[in-house]
């Protein structure tokens, strides 16, 4: 699966829709395994699409919410093997959807990967925490939480939220590809059983928590404060270029 929203694939409501959509096919169509990777050259995705949650229409902006959540329920708990081709920055909901996969690899490059919330005077949610502690230990989730700590490459490696780093896309799809082929001796419902289970609790948190998340999100931006930070935000991005 080819993320393909110029500039920076970031994530509004059609992309979700999408996303969500091709989920459900290769779901149905028996596919082995998914590589998600980007058609950008330096950007795998810039995340949520903050002009969603920039005053925003209610309605809207909450099927944008649970859509996220249907696209993080199809690729977390997904029964496919899932491998992430990063040939690009991954801030926030970029590195929520490489984490989301079960291997990841990276293109060398002065690229980044992580979750920047805070330094938005964002809380992440707690789905994308459990995401995160589903991928590197706890303690080192929690450093980088809470000081918004963007890895490079070396860094993304040596504390496991990629799995190997790559010299350009082509070689990250190999590589994909060369995690998936571990799995041609393994019987399948036994691999994605064993996977389910280890992401049960997580999948059920937010199962349970659905709604809540929700209210929580709209209420999020709803809040004047926020939407002057995200507006003092989005001048900073178009500053920048
Ligand atoms: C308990 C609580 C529960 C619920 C409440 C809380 C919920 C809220 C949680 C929300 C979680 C948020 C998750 C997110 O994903 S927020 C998005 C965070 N993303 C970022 O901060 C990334 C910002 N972008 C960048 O850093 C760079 O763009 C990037 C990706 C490194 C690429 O750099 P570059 O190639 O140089 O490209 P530009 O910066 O020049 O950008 C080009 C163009 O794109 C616009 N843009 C960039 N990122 C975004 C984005 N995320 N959304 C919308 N638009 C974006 C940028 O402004 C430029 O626009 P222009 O018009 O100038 O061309």
């Amino acid at each position: 699966m080819t993320l393909q929203r110029p500039p920076v694939n970031s994530l509004n409501l059609d992309l979700l829709k999408e996303m969500s959509k091709s989920l459900d096919e290769i779901a149905k169509n028996k596919s082995k395994a998914m590589i998600l990777t980007s058609a950008s050259p330096k950007v795998f995705s810039a995340g949520l699409d903050i002009m969603e949650m920039y005053k925003p229409d209610l309605k809207r902006v909450e099927e944008f919410w649970t859509t996220l959540q249907e696209v993080w329920f199809k690729l977390f708990g997904s029964n496919f093997i899932t491998a992430a081709a990063i040939n690009g920055h991954a801030p926030a909901g970029g590195c929520l959807l490489a984490m989301s996969c079960e291997y990841r690899v990276m293109t060398g490059g002065n690229f980044s990967i992580g979750l920047n919330e805070t330094a938005l005077g964002i809380v992440a949610p707690n789905w994308f925490m459990d995401t995160m502690t589903n991928t590197i230990p706890v303690r080192e989730a929690e450093y980088a939480l809470t000081t918004a700590r963007m890895f490079n490459v070396e860094e993304a490696l040596k504390v496991g939220l990629i799995d190997e780093v790559a010299t350009d896309k082509d070689d990250a799809i190999a590589k994909c590809k060369g995690f998936i082929g571990k799995f041609d001796r393994i019987p399948a419902l036994a691999r994605s059983i064993t996977k389910l289970k280890m992401r049960q609790a997580a999948i059920k948190r937010l199962q349970d928590g659905r709604r809540e998340d929700l209210n929580e999100f709209l209420q999020f931006v709803q809040n004047p404060k926020i939407q002057k930070s995200l507006e003092m935000y989005i001048q900073s991005l178009k500053k920048k270029a």
